[in-house]
């Protein structure tokens, strides 16, 4: 094994990930977190002799060969102006943050001119297995030589590398992950707005509604910081989810003026849009779609099934698609650089639009039964909330509102995280 070795600034959730799953491969590490979790991190990678725990990015940047930034990305400017002028002379450095304008502007600002940029994205959450998943490189500034060396550190993961610039990654991610966690953020202000445990209302329950609440739980469970980031650091995202607000908002109005045909019209059109033109064939014409069976999806439920199935009007969903359709995005041209959360959205979106007696059905209920507008309401004074946080870029705003839901959730995470985790397991391997 090659004798570099691999700095890690920041031992959180996905760097102690990275270090794990490098270490096994060989590779030696040298890691740091604040100063006050220097004693807690050394005991919990005590039985790794191959992973270094020091006390502050300096010492990590002095020794290391590539150096990878793992903290929030509204940390990125102010921890790469602490230590990347320590960095080792020669050496690489790239961040795994998810939103690369600001991590690429602070290494311009602040890296000395010999160090090299080739920065990395992982398109999944820490628990779930790396390989197969999308991981992308970005040589920003480096020799193919540096750049091919980052390839055989990172090979180890068993990823799908995907090669793209910097401000590539940012139009795509915030295409996919921003207004997809918009919805889901949405879903999760309406339930505790209404005083709901979802799984306790049969209307939520089996098919696709378990998809909903276990992303759901599963978004609110993980750290506010890094769908903040997402949100208001990436320079497209902000126009997307305005966007998913406005849909929702739009046909929200539609369905209590009760204008069925505009409704319809608006719908199919936006369906058509993003559907039609069999735009999930593959270029041999094989069938690629992620069409999710309500059968495999009635398994993963965190309440009981009701005996038949309740019928729901699907605002979240027919509000993506319109507005993918409004922004001119067509999501299965992103699948490559997609996060399983995406391809599970794209999955319901399509279990919907693709099989006309549900649209109908969805349509129609939207229009004749009243029971949802309390819901609706909900959902759209959600959406737009969120989407007037985002557009503010207040951290403090946007994580008091998140910590709130969170808390309200909380008690299920742990039951939620296993089904989730199962759940993703069992329909990507169907999917692949
Ligand atoms: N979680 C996910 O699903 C994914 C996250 N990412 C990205 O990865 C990055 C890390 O996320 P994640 O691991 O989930 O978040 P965590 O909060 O778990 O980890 C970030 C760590 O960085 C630490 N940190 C902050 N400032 C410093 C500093 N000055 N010196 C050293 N350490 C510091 C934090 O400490 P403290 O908590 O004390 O501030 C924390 O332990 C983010 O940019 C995120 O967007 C990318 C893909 C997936
Ligand atoms: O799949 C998702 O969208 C997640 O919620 C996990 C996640 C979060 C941040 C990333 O940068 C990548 C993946």
């Amino acid at each position: 094994m090659d004798e570099k070795c691999i700095g890690i600034i920041g031992m959180g959730d996905m760097g102690k990930m990275y270090a794990r799953r490098l270490s096994d491969a060989g590779w030696r590490i040298n890691g740091c977190d604040r100063p006050e979790s220097y004693e807690a991190l050394k005991k919990e990678f005590a039985g790794r002799g191959r992973v270094n725990i020091m006390q502050n990015g300096h010492l990590v940047s002095r020794c290391s060969d590539y150096i990878i930034y793992n903290v929030p990305a509204k940390n990125i400017d102010d921890v790469v102006a602490q230590f990347g002028p320590s960095t080792k002379m020669g050496a690489i450095v790239g961040g795994q943050t998810s939103c690369k304008a600001p991590e690429i502007a602070a290494f311009e600002k602040h890296l000395p001119q010999d160090v090299e940029i080739v920065s990395c994205h992982s398109l999944h959450g820490p628990g779930v297995d790396p390989r197969g998943q999308p991981l992308v490189l970005i040589k920003h500034r480096a020799s193919d030589e540096s750049f091919a060396l980052v390839e055989k550190m990172l090979s180890c993961f068993g990823s799908k590398f995907v090669y793209l610039s910097a401000s590539d990654h940012d139009h795509i991610t915030a295409d996919t992950q921003a207004v997809t966690h918009a919805a889901f953020l949405s879903m999760g202000a309406a339930w505790r707005a209404n005083a709901q445990f979802p799984w306790e209302v049969p209307r939520y329950v089996g098919g696709i509604e378990n998809v909903k609440i276990n992303l759901t739980l599963r978004i609110y469970s993980n750290k506010w910081h890094v769908y903040a980031g997402l949100a208001m650091l990436n320079p497209s995202a902000r126009r997307q989810i305005g966007q998913y607000a406005e849909s929702v908002t739009a046909l929200f109005k539609l369905m209590l003026a009760g204008q069925r045909e505009e409704l319809s019209r608006r719908v199919k059109e936006a369906g058509e849009a993003v559907f039609g033109n069999a735009r999930w064939k593959g270029r041999g014409g094989e069938d690629e779609g992620l069409l999710l069976k309500d059968e495999l999806l009635d398994r993963f439920s965190l309440g009981e099934l009701p005996q038949e199935r309740v019928r729901n009007n699907h605002l979240s969903l027919l509000a993506m698609v319109d507005c993918w359709w409004k922004l001119g995005i067509v999501p299965y041209d992103h699948m490559i650089c997609s996060t399983p959360l995406f391809r599970l959205w794209l999955g319901i979106a399509e279990s919907l639009f693709r099989k006309p007696e549900l649209l109908d059905e969805a349509i129609e209920t939207a229009i004749e039964d009243n029971t949802f507008r309390a819901d609706d309401l909900e959902f759209t004074f959600a959406a737009r909330d969120w989407s007037e946080r985002v557009t503010l870029g207040n951290d403090e705003a946007y994580r008091r509102k998140f910590e709130a839901i969170s808390e309200y959730f909380a008690p299920r995470f742990e039951e939620a995280t296993r089904v989730g985790n199962e759940m993703i397991k069992a329909i990507l391997e169907k999917t692949h």
